[in-house]
């Protein structure tokens, strides 16, 4: 083995993934020293409760409450208790004082990834967080190193595997949101607080962190355009698979002009396309390349054992590099480029409305469509009856059309009096 004479790892938090990572850490001691070149050593696991009952119970006195002696005694740093603070001041503590750090917070690093990056560069530290976008997938080493030599042009997938698994279970077992939520909590798939699944705020998260990689440019949660599935009822979920689709919430990063657009929305996807067969809480991500051409990344997107897979790969890479020496290679944003805004995005929607079953009505609202530019692919119509009144539900797809265009005329469409609502406005993808 090397002269470096071990490498002492702390370990913030023992949930679902860290409690997963502490079982590796110890169960496969030997073999990591072995690929790593030096001895590891679990020093420490950071938690708030030493006695609380864990998904793999670690050798008891290695639980503390006390993170910041533990960093301080240190070399790498494994950060999985998830949040904006204290996971930021723990993490910046350990960058600063030259300890490289692994984290899996996909939230802290779409908001902060920046401070954190150049405290890194600063010190000479690394930074790794392959656990942060589609858990167990290798997704961020691949953008960050094998496409380095490439032009990426597109990053489009299925980024969230709690929504996926609800979304997935919906189409296939007719199962209600909420069960099919409680069921991706159990199975440790959510987040703490599972908002930021459903709202679509998590793979927001992960869309800002791919797009800042892919397009060598920093991007925040801010920068991107976020819909969850919240809205998505069984109707949108029968009415897709009328129409040959299922409904899955993608994450998009592509050029738009000089700029990126990074949106996260529920979409309709073809039921013979590649995404539509990505099931339960697995991931997958296509990248687009100028001369790479269209690559797949597929695998486990969230789970405790898949995710702590990513963050020993993240360990045992950047262990490697502190056996050999030298500091770590920061991230380049040198194309510095910005998120353009919804309004030019083309592409084709699919929309239900609910009207009052008279003459005429189905024919106003294609005018309004034509009036806009917004050019009707199919049409269907389904009666609905509740009480005295008699209404219809219109199933439109449209051909491609600008974000605005079809804003504005599901504007005025809404404001016809023979319209009582609007129940979904769902993009298409080809
Ligand atoms: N679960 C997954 O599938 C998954 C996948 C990829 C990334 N992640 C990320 O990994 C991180 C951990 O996720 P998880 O699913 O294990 O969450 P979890 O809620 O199961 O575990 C987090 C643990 O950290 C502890 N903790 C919170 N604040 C703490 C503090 N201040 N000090 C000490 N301990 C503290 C909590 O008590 C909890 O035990 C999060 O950032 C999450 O976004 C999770
Ligand atoms: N809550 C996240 C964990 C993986 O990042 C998900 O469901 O995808
Ligand atoms: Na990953």
């Amino acid at each position: 083995m090397s002269s470096v004479p071990s490498i002492k790892v702390a370990l913030l938090g023992a949930g679902n993934v860290g409690s997963q990572v502490a079982r590796m850490l110890t169960e496969d001691a030997q073999v990591l020293s072995e690929r790593i070149g030096a001895q590891i050593e679990l020093i420490g696991i950071a938690v708030r409760d030493t006695s609380a009952k864990r998904h793999y119970s670690a050798n008891p006195s290695l639980y503390t409450t006390d993170a910041e002696a533990l960093i301080d005694a240190a070399d790498v740093v494994i950060e999985l208790t998830g949040g904006i603070e204290p996971a930021r001041e723990r993490i910046l503590r350990a960058l600063k004082a030259g300890k490289s750090v692994v984290s899996g917070n996909k939230a802290l690093l779409a908001k902060h990834g920046v401070e954190l990056a150049g405290a890194a560069a600063k010190s000479g530290a690394q930074l790794s967080y392959e656990a942060a976008v589609a858990g167990a997938i290798p997704i961020l080493r691949p953008l960050r190193d094998s496409l380095a030599g490439d032009r990426v042009t597109r990053v489009l997938g299925i980024m969230n595997g709690t929504t996926n698994y609800i979304l997935d279970q919906m189409h296939t077992t007719g199962a209600q949101f909420e069960d099919a939520l409680a069921e991706a909590q159990r199975l440790g798939y959510a987040e703490a607080d599972p908002t930021a699944d459903v709202e679509g705020h998590d793979a927001a998260s992960k869309a800002a962190i791919v797009a800042s990689l892919a397009f060598h440019s920093d991007f925040t949660i801010d920068d991107v355009h976020c819909e969850g599935i919240t809205s998505i009822t069984a109707d949108d979920v029968q009415a897709a698979e009328a129409d040959g689709y299922v409904i899955k919430l993608l994450a998009v990063c592509e050029r738009d002009g000089d700029g990126v657009n990074i949106r996260v929305n529920p979409t309709l996807v073809p039921v013979d396309h590649p995404l539509a067969n990505v099931h339960g809480a697995f991931n997958a991500v296509f990248v687009q390349a100028d001369n790479a051409g269209e690559l797949m990344f597929y695998g486990p997107g969230a789970g405790g054992a898949p995710t702590a897979s990513a963050v020993l790969g993240d360990f045992v890479s950047l262990s490697r590099r502190l056996v050999l020496g030298g500091p770590g290679v920061p991230e380049s944003s040198y194309a510095d480029l910005s998120a353009t805004g919804m309004s030019d995005v083309v592409c084709r929607y699919s929309v239900g409305i609910v009207v009052e079953d008279k003459l005429g009505v189905l024919a106003n609202i294609a005018r309004i469509f034509a009036e806009h530019g917004v050019s009707i692919e199919t049409m269907r119509q389904t009666k609905k009856r509740d009480g005295e009144t008699a209404h219809a539900i219109i199933r439109i797809v449209t051909h491609r059309a600008t974000d605005s265009n079809l804003r504005k005329t599901m504007a005025v469409v809404d404001a016809l009096d023979t319209v009582n609502e609007i129940t979904s406005v769902i993009r298409v993808e080809d």
